[in-house]
């Protein structure tokens, strides 16, 4: 079901007296509507139903609305216009349906020449966001080859008639497979201890390209950085898609499944920048926000922090 912008969210701390430089995020957004020239349009993706099936822990259905707070306040050195294009937001189990009209506002957006930054919600978010990516590419009438680049923890590759917050991957990759498209998965910062051995063996047969959390430090960069500069030479469009949970748990707590190891915060700041560099980037989504688990407001404040450093 899909929601229009609820502007009243959009507060915060005013500096009036230090002039226009002294703006922040919640006195530049605008609500979104069909004329508005180009900009970054945020939408919110009020949905844990993938959660829930995947058997983790609810409350992600919560995260569009901290993540608007956590970003209202923040201070606005961008160009260019910023949007809140509204919520999809997930009746009681109706995933599928969430993510067919997910994928909707996203073309929508798209076809009218907007950054789509989806805040999620599950990691479900991500068949939703790649279905609308998708078919603004059909819509083009030139398949363009699609990149994803994915900060996780996670394959997300999980098997299963069901979708789920553990299956968007696979489900995107039976689309690509179906609609005659390459497959192209790049994710960094998996945990060895948080994949099964099934999920190692899918990811091999359909030439997923990936880095371990262990692999995703500072001093091992310039690999991490040439890796993300040849995968996108590949591909005509990116889309990024951030799972909270690639975080240490000490860094982002309030997801489902909390890193016992994670990349640090520098780290995937760096891979979102050289995703941004590529000029390539249509398409950004933050995940796995649960505001439910959170200490102090910190994962929310986080996943601020990157939405910040994504918009443009
Ligand atoms: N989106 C999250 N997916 C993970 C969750 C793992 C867990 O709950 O421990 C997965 O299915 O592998
Ligand atoms: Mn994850
Ligand atoms: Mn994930």
């Amino acid at each position: 079901m899909y929601q229009a912008a609820d502007m009243a969210v959009w507060q915060g701390r005013v500096d009036a007296a230090e002039g226009p430089l002294a703006r922040r995020w919640h006195e530049c957004l605008q609500a979104f509507h069909d004329d508005a020239p180009p900009g970054t349009a945020l939408l919110g993706f009020a949905c844990h139903a993938g959660v829930q099936r995947n058997h983790g822990r609810p409350g992600a259905e919560e995260g569009p609305l901290a993540l608007r707070k956590a970003l209202a306040n923040l201070a606005w050195h961008h160009e260019g216009h910023i949007y809140d294009a509204g919520n999809v937001r997930c009746v009681g189990d109706a995933l599928e349906e969430a993510q067919q009209e997910l994928g909707r506002q996203v073309t929508h957006l798209l076809q009218r020449g907007h950054f789509p930054l989806v805040l999620g919600g599950g990691h479900e978010i991500a068949y939703g966001s790649f279905l609308g990516l998708a078919r603004h590419a059909e819509l083009q009438g030139r398949p363009p080859r699609i990149g994803i680049i994915n900060l996780d923890a996670h394959f997300d590759l999980r098997a299963g008639e069901r979708g789920s917050s553990g299956t968007p991957f696979r489900q995107i990759a039976e689309a690509c497979a179906a609609n005659r498209m390459s497959f192209n998965y790049l994710v960094y910062g998996i945990s060895e201890p948080g994949n099964t051995e099934a999920l190692f063996h899918r990811a091999r047969e359909l030439g997923v390209q990936w880095r371990g959390d262990e692999e995703c430090t500072r001093d091992r960069m310039e690999d991490l950085l040439d890796t993300l500069a040849f995968f996108a030479d590949e591909v005509d469009w990116l889309y990024l898609t951030v799972c909270l949970d690639v975080l240490p748990g000490s860094v982002a707590p309030g997801v489902s499944a909390p890193a016992a190891y994670g990349v640090e915060l520098s780290v995937v700041e760096a891979l979102i920048d050289a995703a941004k560099a590529t000029g390539k980037l249509m398409l950004a989504d933050i995940a796995e926000l649960n505001p439910a688990f959170d200490r102090d407001g910190v994962t929310a404040k986080v996943a601020a922090r990157l939405a910040w450093r994504i918009a443009r």
